[in-house]
């Protein structure tokens, strides 16, 4: 039996002639899988200073027009929202913006433009079956400004650049589009000379002759009148135009996936981790998980999808002499940090260690590795290889905070080996060989970094592995979780990255993003206005200051002093294939935020952890202590 949203969805799709040759859910899913529009925000595509895709979707200004083949839209920029269904223009667009660059340049060489329509369309009565749909290759036939509300903006006439086929988004039971033999594209709209500004503008709409030139005085004028309740001139949209000789041929609309293998499938270079357009049901799919594509596992499934389609493949295996070669792996120089580390050749030999202090917080350690290291059986080169034959349980996931709803992870993440029983977790019982041999290695880094700092150590009970493929990083962000111990340590394998560490904006500003002062400052070494701000707490704290005085005197500062969005980086390491990085300090992640971003094909990150076994939510079970044996202790040899 279907459900009441399917029947719904099943209504909509009768609505149209045909189907939509893809669609996604998501904006992320469609620019991943459709590669004329990799635009994850904005209204249109633009590479290379001209315009591919368009999206029609949302308010459409006054007199939007869709039919079968013609397309009358606004152009998206320079407005804010006033309501759910209406965007007002901040300013007049003018000639020479990025966008109206791009389309114009398409426009003058005829460039196909592929179409994307969006279920948020306000204004043309019907029903989409997904909130993004790809109709077809347009060209741009006209581009000319109107007055909309009281600036002057952009519209732009589409017309399908296949007339000879029937639109999928007519209207069931429409008659077929007549043959081209029958059609006159000869027949042009009329238009006229300005006698004010000597300028031609064609007539658009039926109510008279405008000129269309914004600097004109004569500009949106029938006769000495602004125009009232215009539409469309039939010869304006009923026109059709050959195109240019030469234009440019248009790629695939869509590259549906088929079952074949492509070659790039199976490595892990930018390509393999594009989305694709699902053979079976259209829909734009990202590559959520590390084997492959699969239906089933989109988050952003609809009610009434039920695909099976999947298509896995066997990566092949990366050498680590690919990825490293070129790697410089001694003598290496430091990256330009805020804080200079203390370097220590002896004490974690054969690592060297470089700890960073960020006072009252705690250290980052960094454990540069070397060859020899590396080179040992059971080292980073035998860990990096091992790790790529076994199932890690690596996929994507959803970013809550995202700007863009639906973006993912730009990395893999695994399944988290624990000792304690959760739904999303592996026991370490069962961990592969791999697993327990990078847990010692972190366990032997974390206690050397812990005791040096002067502090108990407590043994990692937990391990997360990452996987990044070509061009794949994670953003600034911490590590905080509510039940996480004061370390976290990460290993390192295949290619070279930079971690970059920097305060976070609100501790750094002493302020939040609208500028009022934090009730409490830890006024951190490196902060914005340092000097003055650890001066008022001084005062304050000694009772020279009462609370009200306090927070004047910051908000006082805080006109004065340049807040930043984007702090600086307090530290940046240049972390190599085998180095490990502990992050140490009780506050660390709450005052600080980390990012990586790895520069060659493929890199694993394990990352350990001590969970606090008290604050384990009752509904998970704490399985008790898990003890490294044998081989799987590390001792830094
Ligand atoms: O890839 C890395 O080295 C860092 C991973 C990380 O930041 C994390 O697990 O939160």
């Amino acid at each position: 039996m279907i459900t009441r949203s399917q029947a719904k969805a099943l209504d909509e799709m009768k609505a149209f002639h045909g189907e939509p040759p893809a669609w996604a859910n998501t904006r992320p899913a469609l620019c991943d899988a459709i590669e004329w529009f990799r635009s994850v925000q904005g209204g249109s595509y633009q590479h290379d200073k001209l315009c591919f895709g368009f999206l029609v979707d949302g308010c459409n200004g006054a007199r939007p027009y869709l039919d079968e083949e013609v397309i009358i839209t606004r152009m998206g920029g320079d407005s804010e929202k006033v309501s759910e269904s209406e965007l007002v223009l901040k300013k007049d667009q003018e000639w020479g913006g990025i966008i109206i660059t791009a389309i114009m340049a398409a426009f003058n060489i005829d460039q196909p433009v592929g179409l994307v329509i969006g279920k948020l369309l306000y204004s043309h009565g019907f029903q989409l079956p997904h909130r993004y749909c790809v109709m077809d290759y347009f060209r741009i036939t006209d581009v000319w400004h109107e007055r909309m509300g009281t600036h002057a903006g952009f519209r732009i006439r589409f017309e399908k650049l296949d007339l000879s086929t029937k639109s999928w988004w007519a209207p069931r039971g429409s008659l077929d589009p007549p043959p081209l033999a029958l059609r006159n594209f000869n027949m042009l709209p009329s238009s006229q000379m300005c006698s004010t500004c000597g300028k031609a503008s064609t007539q658009i709409y039926m109510e008279g002759w405008m000129c269309l030139e914004p600097e004109c005085s004569k500009f949106w004028k029938i006769g000495n009148a602004d125009p009232t309740n215009l539409t469309y001139h039939p010869d304006f949209l009923s026109y059709r135009s050959l195109g240019l000789p030469g234009r440019p041929a248009p790629g695939p609309l869509v590259n549906t996936a088929d079952r074949k293998l492509r070659e790039w499938d199976r490595t892990v270079d930018r390509n393999a981790w594009r989305g694709i357009v699902c053979p079976d049901c259209k829909k734009c799919l990202q590559r959520i998980l590390w084997c492959g594509w699969k239906c089933s596992v989109d988050p952003a499934l609809g009610p009434h999808e039920s695909c099976c389609y999947q298509a896995f493949r066997n990566i092949i295996p990366v050498s680590i002499k690919t990825v490293i070669a070129g790697v410089k792996s001694y003598g290496r120089n430091q990256l330009t940090c805020r804080i200079q580390p203390s370097i220590d050749p002896k004490s974690c030999k054969p690592y060297e260690t470089r700890t960073y202090v960020l006072p009252g917080v705690g250290s980052i350690t960094h454990f540069v590795s070397n060859k020899g290291i590396n080179e040992r059986p059971g080292g980073p080169h035998d860990l990096f290889r091992n790790l790529q034959n076994v199932d890690l349980g690596l996929r994507r996931y959803p970013l809550s905070q995202a700007v863009v709803g639906g973006t993912l992870t730009g990395h893999f993440v695994g399944m988290p080996y624990k000792y304690v029983v959760s739904v999303d977790s592996r026991a370490f019982s069962g961990a592969p060989p791999v697993i327990l041999a990078a847990l010692g290695r972190l366990s032997w880094a974390t206690e050397k970094a812990v005791i040096n700092a002067g502090d108990d150590y407590l043994p990692p009970n937990e391990l997360l592995a990452l996987g990044y493929f070509e061009g794949m990083k994670i953003g600034y962000h911490d590590d905080g979780e509510s039940t996480l111990g004061p370390t976290i340590a990460t290993l390192s394998l295949g290619s070279k990255s930079k971690m970059c560490i920097r305060m976070k904006a609100k501790y750094y500003n002493g302020a939040t993003k609208a500028n009022v002062p934090l009730a409490i400052d830890p006024v951190l070494g490196g902060c914005n206005g340092e000097q003055e701000r650890r001066l008022l707490k001084d005062e304050f704290e000694a009772g020279q200051l009462t609370e009200e005085e306090y927070r004047a005197e910051r908000e006082g500062m805080l006109r004065t002093l340049k807040s930043r969005a984007n702090p600086p980086d307090m530290i940046k390491l240049e972390l190599q294939h085998g180095d490990m990085v502990v992050m140490h300090g009780a506050d660390l992640q709450k005052y600080f935020e980390h990012s990586v971003i790895p520069e060659q094909r493929l890199r694993f990150a394990l990352t350990s952890r001590y969970i606090v076994p008290e604050l384990i939510p009752p509904e998970q079970h704490w399985k008790g202590e898990f003890e490294l044996r044998g081989d799987q202790i590390y001792n830094g040899q």
